[in-house]
């Protein structure tokens, strides 16, 4: 198997806090991998870390085999991360195509049309095309923003609570979304604190806790896992 993504021996100090300890975690091609772990326990660090939004203090993160430690956000994106974020962020007065148009595409214009009407087809935005991105629901905000980033095509997608603040009938159909995407051959982790969604879509979860990989395996795996019921417990 090939190693996507390498995140080896990392750490971030934020003043006295250490946000992130010694963190190694990899992720497969192909791979749909979970990402949880207690508030605080420094998952959002991880992808900021991960995507260039941080530097380390410490530790390397590597890209197919490429040091990309230290790269800027844009750099990153480019050599194949794309991320979406807590909070989706959409050009507001800007209509869902033109959205689309933003994403700094590698490929010519024809290439580009291409993609937009397929991706407006596949995340089912083709009927809010041409309303401004701030009149979309929160869920179809995230599918936005999830069509944002497959415009760059990349080898792995990052995504921070895809659940949160949609409705349980749409995060069906974006959990539907995540599987196509992932069986197309894209790799994805996902950040979620909703465990219906993680235990249904991921095929393998990683626990973090105070910094630190503490477990890896099947859900029901890190679900039985000691460690695991004490980082939880321990951080209410
Ligand atoms: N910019 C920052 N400055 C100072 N401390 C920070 C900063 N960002 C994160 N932290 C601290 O680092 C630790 C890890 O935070 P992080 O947001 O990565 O955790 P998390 O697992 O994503 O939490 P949550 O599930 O609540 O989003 C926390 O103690 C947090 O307060």
């Amino acid at each position: 198997m090939t190693t996507v993504l390498s995140v080896d021996d990392v750490t971030k100090r934020f003043g006295g806090i250490v946000a992130v300890d010694g963190l190694d975690l990899a992720i497969e091609e192909g791979e749909l991998v979970g990402l949880i772990g207690p508030n605080g326990a420094g998952k959002t660090t991880t992808l900021n870390l991960i995507t260039g939004f941080l530097d380390p203090d410490e530790g390397t993160v590597s890209l197919n085999g490429e040091d990309v430690t230290g790269a800027s956000p844009d750099a990153v994106s480019k050599r194949g991360i794309g991320r979406t974020f807590q909070i989706s962020k959409p050009f507001g007065r800007l209509s869902v195509y033109e959205n689309l148009l933003v994403p700094n595409v590698s490929c010519g214009p024809a290439e580009q049309e291409a993609r937009i009407e397929r991706l407006l087809e596949e995340l089912q935005l083709e009927e809010v095309r041409e309303n401004r991105a701030d009149e979309l629901s929160g869920g179809q905000k995230k599918l936005l923003e999830l069509a944002r980033v497959l415009m760059l095509e990349p080898d792995l997608i990052l995504l921070d609570e895809p659940a949160a603040g949609v409705n349980p009938v749409l995060m069906d159909d974006i959990m539907d979304d995540i599987r196509r995407i992932n069986a197309n051959g894209t790799a994805i982790l996902v950040i979620e604190h909703d465990m219906s969604v993680i235990s249904e879509l991921c095929e393998r979860v990683v626990v973090m806790n105070a910094g630190r990989n503490i477990a890896s395996g099947t859900f029901e795996e890190i679900r039985d896992d000691e460690k695991v019921r004490e980082a939880y417990l321990g951080g209410t």
